[in-house]
């Protein structure tokens, strides 16, 4: 029997976004061009060759869609700036139309009572820094800090919540292993360097918020709970191997001081041993963590997946996503129960939850029916009310996400909105998700 729902009194519910998802307008008013422009423009990166050029038109649709938040009761909204219309060319000269934009949505979201939540950097780096190396040149962690002084001296006295970065496991396995990401690197010894300059990065801005921030700030994970096929060693030794390169790889610096021992064992030579100065820096006190639940992943020892030496497991009695990705509400649960049990209780919240299932392209009669999205939601909302049951400090829930939007490589074809977006006609309408969801806001859960 389920356990009853309960969440908090003061439970901040939301959705989340990123800019180069949903903005379009990628060089208006002056920005610059980001790593997802280029990236975008490769034949062959993106499905069916979309990109972000128009994506959902939020640039200037952005007053519509913060009156479709209020219409949802949202308490807030968690959205990324891009790097690139702040600093054309990532570093330098100030855009300032492109701190304008940032200034209006914040005012739009704080007019309708809604709460933003802003990540500074969610994927979209400026191409002229890559050009400068990107995230393989040391001098980032400073390049990023200084954009993320000029954000914190613009917008500190509205916003009251900072994510440094979104997923840098995503970034480096994505942008450096494998390649399926921009700026599309294969590269292990890539993917080692990147990964350490994006935390670098990270306990550099959050050092400078410090001197200049009154609020909070954190960091946003994407963890992925894994779990052995068998308790054969091999499969107990991989799923440790899995967990410490997706999961740990950015959680032990920042709590523990010290990477998982695992990666340099994987890596080898191309796993440096990092300086103790960096730890540190990377190790600045946060006020909450971010995590970012979609799926879990059954592991096997797999000898021949150099260098992790793993394979997942396809679970045949389960459900799974456009994206492939298994519904399992309980990984929800054990992330959030892990969590505390190896980093100590601190303030979390779900910053992204949601799942991709098939769509039609166009509403029928004002109305979109997408009963398994629904039905993952109310799972995962048991999942997180059980989580909070067993004493995991958890702050509030960003659905993800608020508009179907650009699955990066997967463009427009994979849809997590809970409003459907018509990309012809740009014609919003929400679908049967976004009404229970407006319900789970207004009674705080105990419609469910
Ligand atoms: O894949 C769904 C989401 N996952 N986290 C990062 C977002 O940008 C993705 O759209």
């Amino acid at each position: 029997m389920s356990k009853p729902i309960h969440f908090p009194p003061d439970f901040i519910w939301g959705s989340a976004t990123s800019a180069y998802q949903i903005e379009g307008s990628p060089l208006a008013d002056g920005a610059g061009p980001s790593i997802w422009q280029r990236f975008c423009a490769v034949p062959g990166n993106v499905r069916d060759g979309d990109n972000g050029d128009i994506a959902c038109d939020h640039y200037n649709r952005y007053k519509e869609d913060v009156a479709l938040m209020a219409r949802l009761g949202l308490k807030a909204y968690r959205f990324s700036v891009s790097w690139s219309r702040i600093l054309p060319q990532g570093r330098g000269a100030v855009n300032q139309p492109g701190l304008d934009f940032y200034s209006k949505l914040i005012d739009e979201l704080l007019a309708h009572g809604i709460e933003p939540m802003v990540t500074l950097y969610h994927w979209d780096l400026p191409a002229a820094l890559d050009d400068r190396g990107g995230w393989l040149n040391p001098d980032i962690a400073d390049w990023f800090t200084d954009y993320t002084r000029i954000l914190f001296k613009a917008f500190d006295g509205r916003v009251k919540s900072w994510a440094t970065l979104n997923e840098p496991w995503v970034v480096t396995d994505g942008g450096y292993m494998h390649g399926t990401l921009a700026p599309g690197h294969r590269n292990l010894h890539e993917a080692a360097l990147a990964s350490h300059n994006l935390m670098r990065a990270h306990g550099s801005a959050v050092q400078a918020y410090r001197e200049i921030g009154r609020h909070q700030i954190g960091i946003v994970v994407n963890i992925e709970p894994k779990y052995p096929a068998s308790q054969s060693q091999e499969d107990l030794d991989a799923t440790r191997r899995a967990d410490a390169y997706m999961n740990r790889q950015y959680l032990d610096p920042i709590f523990l001081g010290s990477y998982p021992p695992e990666l340099k064992q994987m890596f080898g030579d191309a796993w440096p041993d990092w300086p103790a100065a960096d730890f540190d820096l990377i190790g600045q006190k946060l006020d909450f963590v971010g995590i970012n639940y979609y799926t879990r992943s059954v592991v096997r020892n797999e000898p021949s997946n150099w260098p992790l030496k793993v394979a997942p497991v396809r679970q045949p009695q389960a459900t799974y996503t456009e994206t492939g990705w298994e519904v399992f509400p309980q990984g929800l649960t054990d992330t959030l129960t892990t969590f505390t049990q190896r980093y100590g209780p601190m303030p979390v919240y779900i910053m992204e939850n949601g799942s991709a299932f098939y769509d039609p392209p166009n509403a029928e009669n004002g109305r979109v029916h997408d009963p398994l999205r629904i039905d993952c939601l109310r799972k995962n909302m048991q999942a997180l009310s059980n989580a909070l049951a067993q004493g995991v400090d958890v702050r509030g829930y960003m659905v993800w996400s608020l508009l179907d939007n650009l699955e990066w490589s997967l463009g427009f074809a994979k849809r997590f909105g809970i409003v459907h977006v018509n990309f012809e006609t740009q014609q919003r309408t929400l679908k049967d998700s976004a009404y229970l969801y407006a319900d789970i806001v207004a009674s705080n859960g105990a419609c469910l």
